[in-house]
């Protein structure tokens, strides 16, 4: 039986690119080799595709499940996040939402000024929560080095989870000058990290700034991250590093974050939206809609 097509749209949060496709109205899932193919096409490539369904739970918004452009799905999504609240609230007018996705709830709201804050929930520091291979007592710096053994190029990250996996390695230098288009993928897939890991270098440069690029897991280089940035975030607080706000400049724009004394990591930032279509989500088969509209539903 054909699948009917649903609503999308292309959007960006800060340069991390993103479909927010809205399944509300069908019992289809987005099937991993239509992610692939979408992914795999100039005009509709994408770091995720943020699947929007109808809520499960009472009191909840929506269900959301993130895809990669691989077709692996991922626990948290901070910038897909930021779009699926633009998208949501420029079609309905509101500004709070609770979101519910594979790792838990996510609070989110749109600000007068149009900047989005997500509620990303506490970070886990626990080698089995991250997950991790083997036993580490200190997550603040682990034991991994890439590079000549007495030179390494870069070592002992901080690892953390902000619902999905992530290790942050400090540079001192400009995080340009690395190649992390070569190290990345290796450190992706390295045994320690048994669920693959989003891998990030950062350097810190003031106590209340840093500056960092990241090799997305199911995905490779991209232009932002919002849920390595606040795993950055919160590691530069835990090491003494930066205090609990700070300022994350990414290639593709800035993030603030804050990690409240609660714990919970609060992150604020745009989102913006591109252009709209439908779209078959078993087959990744799409039409751009002729008239730039501006609601996905
Ligand atoms: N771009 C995202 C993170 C997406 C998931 C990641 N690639 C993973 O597999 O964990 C963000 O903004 O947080």
């Amino acid at each position: 039986m054909a699948v009917p097509s649903v609503p999308f749209a292309r959007m960006n949060g800060c340069g991390n690119e993103i479909l927010v496709v809205d399944m509300r109205e069908t019992t289809a899932r987005v099937r991993p080799d239509a992610a692939i193919a979408l992914a795999g096409r100039a005009e509709t490539h994408f770091d995720q595709i943020m699947a929007i369904h109808q809520a499960k739970t009472p009191g909840t918004d929506a269900y959301v499940r993130i895809i990669n452009a691989d077709g692996s799905e991922a626990e948290a999504c901070g910038n897909g996040t930021r779009c699926v609240v633009q998208a949501l609230s420029a079609e309905t007018g509101q500004t709070r939402f609770t979101f519910e996705t594979p790792a838990g709830l996510l609070l989110a709201e749109e600000h007068e000024d149009g900047l989005i804050s997500v509620d990303m929930g506490k970070p886990r520091f626990g080698w089995q929560d991250i997950p991790l291979a083997e036993e580490f007592r200190d997550t603040r710096a682990i034991e991994l080095q890439i590079g000549p053994i007495d030179a390494p190029v870069l070592h002992s990250p901080s690892v953390v989870s902000m619902g999905n996996p992530h290790a942050i390695f400090w540079v001192k230098g400009d995080v340009d000058a690395l190649a992390l288009d070569r190290f990345g993928p290796i450190l992706e897939n390295h045994p320690i990290f048994p669920a693959r890991a989003n891998i990030s270098i950062a350097q810190i440069t003031s106590p209340t700034s840093l500056t960092m690029r990241t090799w997305e897991r199911g995905v490779g280089l991209t232009r932002a991250c919002g849920s390595a940035a606040c795993a950055a975030a919160v590691s530069a607080a835990r090491t003494r590093r930066t205090d609990r706000e700070v300022a994350v400049t990414q290639p593709g724009g800035k993030l603030s974050i804050l990690w409240r004394e609660d714990e919970h990591v609060i992150m604020t930032g745009p989102a913006e939206w591109e252009w709209s279509g439908m779209l078959d989500p078993e087959t990744g088969n799409f039409v751009r809609d002729a008239a730039e509209g501006r609601e996905i539903g």
